[in-house]
């Protein structure tokens, strides 16, 4: 059995963060392992609270994880504070998993920052470094390069600027800008357009956690990075498109929609 570890936030809601990444390691057939680095209080509408958990529980579950357990990847999410940055890299280089996607958290689909902005220099200069592949959005982009993103020669330009953080890959997430939701990954070599296509609902929470995790997953499976993203578009695409119409704002994305149709699980709402 391959598996796949989280280091992330936990989303009470379950749309997103530790609880979207381990169901997605499932639905890609990898046993899911988690660290937790902050509790949030959140649902589909908004972050209520957060805590950050102490860097020494931080610790003892990467440890405890890895002591004993084969990791075939990592995927990193919210990691908060820059205690938490510097920890999760010191412990990545001590462990030197092969695959590490990072996807660089900083605010909640409602505004609510989950990485402090004295946390970003940390990444920028500790943790991308150690990563396989960084999965920004545009505005994740747009703070880590500096630039505003609007044309696709800018998202060209966004991607040779973050590789040179010393990464070996980018994808740069286009759902945030108008048009078709197309991503682009430059593999420190070439530029390949990952097409999309835009399903509109406003159950989007927890797109970009599914997104990475399922990358993640396919990494550990073995597959190439190329291949990885190209079957974790498809898998976010149907996701997005079978979203389930939960709670009052973004509702989440259906991990599961193949198991749960043949099952009759499924409730139209609409
Ligand atoms: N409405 C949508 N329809 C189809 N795909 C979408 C939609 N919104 C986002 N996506 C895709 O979901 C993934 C994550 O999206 P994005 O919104 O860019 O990042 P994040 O969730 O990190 O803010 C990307 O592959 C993006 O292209
Ligand atoms: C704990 C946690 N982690 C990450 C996100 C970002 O969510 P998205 O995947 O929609 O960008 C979130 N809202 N909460």
């Amino acid at each position: 059995m391959r598996t796949a570890l989280t280091i992330a936030g936990s989303d009470s809601g379950g749309g997103a963060g530790i609880q979207a990444d381990l169901k997605a390691f499932a639905a890609q057939g990898v046993y899911g392992m988690s660290v937790i680095t902050a509790v949030t209080a959140q649902n589909t509408q908004e972050v209520r609270s957060v805590q950050n958990i102490d860097p020494s529980i931080i610790q003892d579950q990467i440890e405890a994880v890895f002591d004993d357990i084969q990791v075939d990847a990592v995927k990193i999410g919210m990691l908060s504070s820059p205690e938490t940055v510097e920890l999760v890299a010191r412990k990545l280089q001590k462990y030197s998993p092969k695959n590490i996607v990072l996807d660089p958290v900083m605010v909640s689909k409602g505004g609510h920052h989950l990485l402090q902005a004295d946390a970003i220099s940390a990444l920028m200069k500790k943790m991308i470094s150690l990563a396989t592949i960084v999965t920004p959005n545009i505005p994740e982009a747009e703070v880590l390069t500096g630039s505003k993103i609007h044309t696709e020669e800018d998202r060209m330009d966004a991607c040779i600027a973050i590789q040179a953080l010393g990464v070996k890959s980018v994808l740069l997430k286009g759902g945030h800008l108008n048009g078709e939701p197309n991503d682009l990954f430059y593999d420190g070599t070439d530029f390949h357009w990952i097409q999309g296509e835009r399903i509109h609902t406003k159950n989007t929470h927890g797109t970009g956690c599914t997104l990475s995790s399922a990358i993640a997953a396919n990494l550990a499976k073995g597959a190439s990075l190329l291949e990885a993203i190209q079957i974790s578009k498809q898998y976010i695409t149907t996701a997005i498109r079978h979203s389930l119409d939960l709670g009052h704002g973004h509702g989440p994305t259906n991990h599961f929609f193949e198991l749960y149709e043949k099952a009759n699980l499924l409730v139209n709402h609409k």
